[in-house]
């Protein structure tokens, strides 16, 4: 139960953390920003440089998108950050849209005429949006103390939700909702969604059909002609959310900055409902016009004339009218979609987007609830819907937080899950359609009580066998290899201080490398991961002479984070940390281990040093259990002292 004797008091606690929180990331984003050289800064991942600029091209309503070049490099922007961008003392804000390793996108409101010269910086920005919209949310939800009318209402909703209202039993009537393909667990979580007078939580481990089971939920809602306003905390979860809904037949709009939403998904978003309406055609028109004016007024350089100076000017002037009749046009038939689709789906953010200011909606969802901080999640409530569906797992990585013994590192998914344990409410999602039962073991007995079980698809894969020519055996989904003994240690990267482990890296790559070439199953997708960048980007170096998969896919490397939500049929996991102090760092945060653990569908590699990480009951206990399932290998005894010759 709560701590606090009123859910006023409580968010006044959660409201004064924020704003310490905020503090605290934009000093330490300023003093980053200040305090670095640039080589610092692209060590710790925030700067790109050189950038290229390769061209620019008008993209959706009226903005711009600049393509750059630079050399490969690993940084820590991504997809829908936003960025700034320098030259000398030029700067422009904007959008980082579609990055691989040597090349980034960046969508800017104006085309910047510095840009096409010299070399450009890209360092990455405070979001400041997203901390406006959690403030302001928070303090909504403070001020619904006392009131009447829908505020009255909203307060009485965060009362419910922070558990300081009694619950009536909730009663599942069952209500067909048309899926016969869900799993038991799933089909009672939907039934628990239509029923529920306040709100319902869906607590789905790894690989348990969350998104599934929301769908499902959805589309009955949806046919009892709710409306309803899809969240999820990323871009990504929100857009695959909403193709999903769309391949059920259900008419979904995505709000969000044009720059977010992956192509995938574009045909989704206002531009794309548009293509279907009468304005296409004008609009198309106007955008071309409008391209066409901005490259007249480009032909006309600074340092030409009065005349030229003077049309220049004038170019711009008619393009600069033309793009704001497009936004208008654009406005307007935003207005006339939204009034007809009853499922809007956005990231938390996004749902306080004017589009959809005045929109009421039955039913608010939010994904991915455990990746949020508790005020973003109040920023859809903000919509005064009668019901809250909140699906997340709470055992997987939260949201980071700088300071220490924060009231915010608690998210509120997180805080249902304990305050609601017995209200009927929370649905526990118990088959998972992943991973191989012994790569799931050690995280189902730790953090799921044991109640997950595999489903028979999973089961009857068929086993995993080696060449005939392979002169080692290695057919188990498990393995964990200890470099104890050995040369391994961590190295500390003196510009970022991050971690790395050059033995650790070279062993990882090399057993998946064998594997590839004597195993007869082949892989569809290998991810390695790190806790830590340097290694990641030691792990990179090394696999870029690594042949790709059968498939010609290349081996993904990455931090843990960056794969939360995903799977891939084969994961590697670097541990990293070798060192006399047993000193783990990052590592202590258990649910990041649990996200890298559970990624997998057929094989796991774990790669790390049992002296190190035995110092930590909970890894001890992991190599106990890979002993146990006759996973545990020393890099000293066959197969890998002669599969690895190091
Ligand atoms: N009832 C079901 N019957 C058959 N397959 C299912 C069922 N539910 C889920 N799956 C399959 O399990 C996989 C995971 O489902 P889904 O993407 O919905 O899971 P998730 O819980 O959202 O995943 P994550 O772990 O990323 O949160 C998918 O391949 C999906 O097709």
């Amino acid at each position: 139960m709560a701590r606090y004797s009123t859910a006023n008091e409580e968010l006044q606690a959660v409201l004064s953390a924020l704003l310490d929180e905020e503090k605290a990331e934009r000093a330490e984003h300023a003093d980053l920003m200040k305090g670095l050289s640039l080589a610092q800064k692209k060590a710790e991942g925030l700067a790109v440089y050189p950038l290229r600029f390769q061209e620019g091209i008008i993209y959706r309503g009226g903005r711009w998108k600049l393509r750059f070049e630079h050399d490969p490099l690993s940084h820590r922007i991504t997809e829908g950050a936003p960025v700034k961008l320098f030259r000398d003392d030029e700067v422009t804000d904007g959008i980082a849209v579609r990055i691989s390793s040597a090349a980034i996108d960046v969508v800017v409101d104006d085309y910047p005429d510095w840009i096409e010269e010299g070399k450009i910086r890209l360092e990455a920005s405070f979001p400041d949006l997203t901390w406006r919209e959690m403030r302001f949310a928070l303090q909504q939800m403070l001020e619904a103390e006392d009131q009447k009318g829908e505020k009255g209402q909203r307060a009485r909703l965060r009362d419910r939700l922070l558990g300081y209202t009694e619950l009536s039993a909730l009663t599942l009537e069952s209500e067909p909702h048309r899926s016969n393909e869900l799993n038991a667990s799933q089909d009672e979580a939907v039934t628990g969604i239509l029923n529920t007078p306040d709100f319902a939580v869906v607590h789905g481990p790894p690989g348990t059909g969350k998104t599934t089971t929301l769908v499902a939920a959805i589309a009955a809602l949806y046919r009892r002609e709710e409306s309803v306003l899809v969240c999820a905390a990323t871009n990504a979860a929100v857009d695959l959310l909403a193709l999903k809904l769309d391949e059920q037949g259900i008419p979904v709009l995505r709000i969000g900055h044009p720059a977010r939403v992956y192509d995938a998904a574009q045909a989704l978003t206002l531009e794309g409902r548009m293509e279907s309406r009468s304005e296409a055609k004008l609009l198309a028109k106007y955008r071309a016009e409008a391209a066409q004016l901005f490259r007249q007024a480009r032909r006309f350089r600074r340092s030409f004339g009065a005349a030229e100076r003077a049309e220049r000017e004038s170019l711009f002037a008619e393009y600069r009218a033309l793009q704001k009749t497009i936004r208008e046009m654009e406005k307007t038939a935003l207005g006339d979609i939204i009034e007809r689709t009853p499922v809007v789906c956005a990231t938390l953010t996004g749902a306080s987007h004017p589009s959809i200011r005045e929109k009421r909606f039955t039913t608010v969802v939010i994904d991915e609830a455990t990746q949020a901080l508790e005020p973003a999640c109040y920023i859809p409530l903000l919509k005064n819907p009668e019901r809250i569906i909140m699906a997340g797992d709470h055992q997987q990585l939260a949201p980071l937080i700088r300071l220490p013994a924060s009231p915010l590192s608690e998210t509120l998914f997180a805080k249902m899950i304990e305050r609601h344990k017995d209200s009927g409410r929370v649905f526990f999602l118990n088959e998972q359609y992943r991973m191989q039962p012994v790569i799931l073991g050690f995280s189902n007995q730790r953090f799921y009580e044991g109640r997950l079980v595999t489903h028979d698809s999973v089961l009857n894969r068929p086993p995993m066998r080696m060449k005939p020519e392979a002169e080692v055996s290695l057919t188990g989904s498990l393995l964990f290899v200890d470099t104890a003994g050995s040369d391994a240690t961590e190295e500390q990267d003196a510009d970022s201080e991050s971690r790395f482990n050059r033995f650790e890296a070279m062993l990882l790559v090399r057993i998946v490398e064998r594997m590839l070439r004597l195993g007869e199953d082949d892989p569809e997708s290998v991810a390695l991961i790190a806790p830590y960048r340097a290694q990641v980007d030691l792990l990179r170096s090394l696999c870029s002479d690594v042949a790709t998969l059968p498939t010609g896919q290349a081996i993904e490397v990455d931090t843990v984070d960056s794969f939360q939500g995903a799977e891939r049929d084969w994961i590697g996991v670097s541990f990293t940390r070798n060192n006399e102090e047993a000193e783990i760092g990052f590592l202590k945060d258990l649910r990041r281990t649990n996200v890298a653990m559970t990624r997998a569908r057929r094989r796991l590699i774990l790669v790390g040093d049992s002296t190190t990480l035995s110092m930590h009951p909970f890894y001890a206990d992991l190599i106990a259990y890979a002993q146990s399932e006759s996973s545990y290998f020393s890099v000293w005894e066959e197969p890998f002292a002669s599969l690895v010759d190091l």
